[in-house]
């Protein structure tokens, strides 16, 4: 599913009307009564519902909104922010309909707040939409105070909430704060900002038959989905054996720090690898081998280690972070010439060495967090939170790397700049160890995928589909442990990826 910013949104727009040639009263038609649909799912017949429109085409959707409603029996109004004079084209035509049907109608006086708000159970949101600009204006700003704090009412959002972006990079001062926001056609880039979350709630994607063909020229950015997962994951033909399925090496394990190899190497196992081989100094070796016997092991001397021999590695979970560790590991940077994925300490000594990233041929594929990201991206956690797409397409391109961006709206950027953003998971999430299996995970789709885009998307997929299924299930999003995900992917595979 396609992620939007406002200008691909009209390019959209543009497209389906004048080259398709579907008209915009009819695609408002079609968006105003799909919204409707949805809202009418969640509300009762008893509910005295208040629609607040602006001067543009999101107004236009809260017209056709208000109308559907009104023709099914329900107690609806409409309050428009703006006089009846600026209400232009296809959102004019819209509202003639509304008047003919009867819908009660209100409009500001004088810019005097005289709307109601108080006591109303439903507020619709049709305010302003995609082409909102800057901080909102008098008297946006104070109606959409107002209906915040009306705590009694289930609050809805068209398009986007009113007084938000649609893009990423713009702060928000005030902003409705809608319980579910349903969004036109495809989901708008302002949606996957943390900072967006409190206003966006719930996000639903309506289809109203815009054509997105008219953006495929352009760098994607796409929400994976579980039928991309469906799709795309690999599939284990009758004849293979261990060595179809990919020989991966987990190099790490320093001595405070056992347990991050012995749960990625356990979870790339439970993911699918063929076969596992953990290089790990050798006094730790007898430590972890009880816990993963499924594995091979491996001292960690460069000398003797051939890494080529395998087919993908991961690197940096529990290597630790003295001088030692940073010579190992721009070694292991240099002799590799197989797939790695960079994580943890590896993305702490990278830092100061990012520029052998240019010269690498092989592919790399970067796991940070936010922390560890704008690290290596000399930025601020602020700044990459509120610019992620563009800050890490730019990282990605220049130097060359896969880069994952961990967070509960996770961000994958290809080489060539596409991104994909995976949503599954939740806050159980949020504990050490997790990071370590799903490097794990990754590192096991890896071995088994011919793209490594696919295998990022549906590790991280799959990763947090299973903390979903568990917490539903048989654990709380307190108790969960980053091991409970590993012996919880069987129930994820077997119901998503059969
Ligand atoms: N085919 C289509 O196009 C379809 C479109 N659809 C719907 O249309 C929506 C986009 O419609 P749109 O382009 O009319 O923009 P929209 O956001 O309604 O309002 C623009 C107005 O806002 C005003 N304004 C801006 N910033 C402001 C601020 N900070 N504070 C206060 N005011 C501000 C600005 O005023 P100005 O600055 O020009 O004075 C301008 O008049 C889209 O989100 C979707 O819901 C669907 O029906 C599907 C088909
Ligand atoms: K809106």
């Amino acid at each position: 599913m396609r992620i939007v910013t406002a200008s691909e949104m009209y390019e959209v727009d543009r497209f389906t009307m004048e080259e398709v040639g579907l008209e915009g009263k009819m695609l408002m038609e079609n968006a105003g009564r799909a919204i409707a649909e949805g809202i009418m799912k969640e509300i009762s017949k008893q509910d005295e519902i208040l629609v607040l429109t602006g001067p543009g085409n999101n107004g236009g959707d809260g017209f056709v909104i208000a109308r559907t409603l009104y023709l099914k029996g329900y107690r609806v109004r409409v309050y428009s922010l703006v006089p009846e004079e600026k209400i232009k084209g296809d959102a004019l035509y819209h509202l003639n309909i509304l008047q003919n049907v009867g819908v009660p109608f209100h409009r500001l006086q004088n810019g005097e707040l005289a709307v109601r708000l108080e006591g109303m159970d439903v507020i619709i949101d049709a305010m302003l939409g995609i082409g909102t600009k800057g901080a909102l204006r008098s008297p946006y700003a104070e109606i959409v105070d107002k209906a915040n704090k009306c705590e009694q009412a289930m609050r809805f959002a068209v398009d986007i909430p009113t007084g938000l972006s649609s893009d990423e990079g713009v702060e928000t001062e005030v902003a409705f704060k809608a319980h579910k926001t349903f969004t036109v056609q495809c989901p708008k880039e302002s949606a996957f900002i943390e900072a967006n979350a409190q206003y966006y709630g719930e996000l639903e994607v309506v289809d109203i038959g815009l054509f997105t063909e008219s953006l495929v020229n352009r760098p994607g950015k796409k929400v994976w989905l579980k039928e991309d997962v469906v799709r795309t994951f690999p599939v284990r033909e009758r004849f293979s054996h261990k060595g179809s399925h990919g020989r991966g090496l987990i190099i790490g394990g320093a001595p405070n720090m056992p347990g991050a190899v012995m749960m990625a190497a356990r979870a790339a196992l439970r993911a699918g690898a063929g076969l596992v081989s953990i290089a790990a100094s050798h006094h730790l070796i007898s430590t972890i081998a009880p816990y993963v016997p499924e594995a091979t092991y491996t001292d960690l001397n460069l000398k003797t280690l051939d890494i080529d021999s395998f087919h993908a590695a991961a690197v940096g979970m529990g290597l630790g972070r003295s001088e030692q560790s940073a010579s190992l590991f721009e070694d292991i940077l240099r002799l590799a010439n197989i797939p790695i994925i960079i994580d943890a300490d590896g993305l702490y000594h990278l830092k100061k060495m990012k520029n052998m990233l240019k010269e690498h041929t092989a592919p790399v594929v970067l796991t940070p967090h936010f922390k560890e990201a704008a690290d290596l991206l000399d930025t601020t956690v602020s700044a990459l939170k509120q610019n992620p797409f563009s800050l890490t397409r730019a990282f990605s391109t220049e130097y060359g790397v896969y880069f994952l961006l961990k967070g509960p709206y996770t961000i994958i950027t290809t080489t060539d700049g596409d991104q994909y953003v995976v949503t599954t998971g939740n806050e159980s999430l949020a504990k050490g160890g997790s990071g370590d299996v799903l490097s794990g995970i990754l590192l096991g789709l890896l071995l088994q995928s011919h793209h490594i885009t696919e295998a990022l998307c549906n590790g991280r997929f799959i990763h947090g589909k299973t903390a979903e299924i568990l917490t539903r299930h048989t654990h709380s999003r307190y108790d969960l442990l980053a091991s409970d995900v590993i012996e919880g992917l069987p129930m994820t595979l077997r119901t998503i990826c059969k």
